[in-house]
């Protein structure tokens, strides 16, 4: 039987159209409970974020670790397990693994298997600065879904990805274009833009209409979620954008009730995101 591609797992998460909200793992050893700080730190690790997901999984489109939260620690065996821990428990949510890879294709090749061989990652993010050839062995990968870092939600992300370019397209508009066009060789392009620049989420939106938004920056850093959802949520049937928040679900609460408190943030940027979707109606 064929396997179910990247989309295809999005959108039967996306048959409830407001059910948006990807939840970042990203373990900070300083931050876990302390019940759990008291386990060796693997453990730990492994415990705190299994926990977080049966806790959210109801309420997600995705799950989304990043790489460096568990490299720097050296607890990659750790991320390999809660990936699989998806799969195996919730083999409807696709795990976007937070890579932000990007070289050229001699070596992007060994990022590709590593993000969807070794961690059997649904989805990865990339970086798209050495262009598109450097992207080609990520989308060789057919039904992987490959997100397009567009605009970033740091404050720094104008300094080169709003440069204007000759002929006065902005390089990020340039990006949105390139990734939802020509660079979109399996259909399974996403692109990454900032909940902190709800205008350009609605600018990428316009030139890439067909294309998942990854949408970094809701909660800690700030973001607009009605505004990011206004500007770029798309149809019931293709709603189009995949929330993400992390450390504000994580870290909802510091004391023994974490995985209650992960759940009641999850459940209220689902229900945030409902009521900007009835008041459009
Ligand atoms: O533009 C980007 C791209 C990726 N990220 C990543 O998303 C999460 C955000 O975490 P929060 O705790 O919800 O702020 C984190 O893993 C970043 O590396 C991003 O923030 N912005």
């Amino acid at each position: 039987m064929a396997q179910t591609t990247f989309l295809e797992s999005l959108r039967e998460r996306w048959r409830d159209p407001a059910r948006l909200l990807c939840v970042g793992l990203d373990p900070e050893p300083e931050r876990l409970p302390r019940s759990v700080r008291r386990l060796p730190l693997a453990e730990g690790v492994w415990v705190f974020c299994r926990e977080v997901i049966e806790a959210c999984a109801p309420c997600v489109c995705a799950f989304k670790p990043q790489i460096a939260h568990f490299a720097a620690l050296g607890l990659e065996g750790v991320l390999e397990r809660l990936i699989t821990h998806v799969k195996l428990n919730h083999p409807d949510v696709p795990v976007i693994l937070d890579a932000k890879r990007g070289d050229i294709g001699s070596t992007a090749r060994h990022y590709a298997r590593e993000a969807f061989e070794r961690y059997g990652a649904d989805a990865v993010t990339v970086n798209p600065y050495l262009g598109g050839d450097s992207l080609e062995p990520f989308f060789a990968w057919p039904g992987k879904g490959v997100f397009v870092l567009c605009r970033t939600s740091n404050p720094g992300s104008a300094e080169l990805q709003a440069l204007e370019l000759a002929g006065g397209e902005r390089l990020f508009e340039r990006v949105a274009r390139l990734a939802a066009g020509p660079w979109n060789t399996n259909g399974q392009a996403g692109l990454v833009v900032g909940a902190t620049w709800p205008q350009e989420v609605a600018q990428v939106r316009r030139l890439a209409p067909g294309v998942p938004l990854l949408v970094p920056g809701i909660g800690a850093q700030g973001g607009d979620l009605a505004a990011t959802v206004r500007a770029g949520w798309c149809r019931p049937e293709f709603p189009g954008l995949i929330l993400n928040s992390s450390r504000a679900i994580l870290y909802a609460s510091e004391g023994e009730d974490w995985q209650d408190a992960a759940a009641a943030a999850a459940q209220s940027v689902h229900a945030a995101v409902r009521a900007v979707l009835a008041d459009r109606a």
